[in-house]
């Protein structure tokens, strides 16, 4: 039986892990999360951390416990584009590979994919359906800079390092808006759910 596979998109911080969060609770979907792969590429002794630690410096890039400096990377990728395309080379195929090994290994007929960069990535074929949860570009970056405790201009550059939220839009099947309240936003979930 061919699986129902949702790809779950957005803009940064538009809402697709309160999305996320609400189809594993009411509709006990299984999650896959781009994140959590792209931090398990990263891990203490992997190989590619060790590429980032090579071209960047171990003492520039690591921790003294040996992990990542996600802060430090993050100021480097989302201000060099060059660096940031570079850094996606060594960890997006590994991000596939673990969509494709664990889609295969599920036994679940409906499975979420939240791929914040699943247009960026050009990974549009891994899923069958694109929902993109957007909210207006005030409360996106108002949103991540109150999460990830940013300045304005460290919102603004994770904002421009990804694709339009209104070029997501339109490539969509379905959009979920989160500009409003939460309880709408649960609202129309479930109305895409009875399609
Ligand atoms: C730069 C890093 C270390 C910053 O880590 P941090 O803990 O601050 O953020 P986190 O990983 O939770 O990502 C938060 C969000 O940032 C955005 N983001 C992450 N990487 C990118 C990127 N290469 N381009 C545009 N936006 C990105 C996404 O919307 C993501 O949901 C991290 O984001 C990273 O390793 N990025 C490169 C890998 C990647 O492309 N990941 C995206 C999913 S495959
Ligand atoms: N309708 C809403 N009203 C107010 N705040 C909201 C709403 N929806 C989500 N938020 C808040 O906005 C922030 C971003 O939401 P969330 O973490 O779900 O986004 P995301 O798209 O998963 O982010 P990322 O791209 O970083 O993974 C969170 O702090 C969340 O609590």
């Amino acid at each position: 039986m061919t699986k129902r596979l949702i790809g779950l998109t957005g803009g940064i911080a538009t809402g697709k892990s309160t999305v996320a969060n609400y189809l594993a609770t009411a509709y006990n979907l299984p999650i896959l999360d781009a994140d959590v792969y792209a931090r398990d590429a990263v891990s203490v002794g992997s190989p590619i951390l060790s590429q980032i630690a090579q071209r960047y410096g171990k003492s520039e890039i690591l921790l003294a416990d040996g992990n990542l400096n996600r802060a430090k990377l993050g100021e480097i990728i989302f201000h060099q584009p060059e660096e940031r395309i570079w850094v996606e080379n060594v960890i997006h195929p590994y991000v596939r590979n673990w969509f494709l090994k664990t889609i295969n290994e599920s036994s679940a007929t409906t499975l979420v994919l939240v791929i914040p960069l699943l247009f960026e990535a050009g990974l549009e074929n891994l899923v069958g359906e694109i929902w993109v949860v957007s909210c207006s570009e005030a409360q996106q970056k108002q949103r991540l800079i109150q999460r990830n405790n940013l300045t304005n201009e460290q919102a603004a550059a994770r904002i421009n390092s990804q694709l339009a939220l209104s070029e997501k839009i339109t490539r969509a099947d379905f959009v979920l808006d989160n500009s409003s309240t939460l309880e709408s936003l649960l609202q129309q979930i479930d109305k895409v759910m009875k399609i």
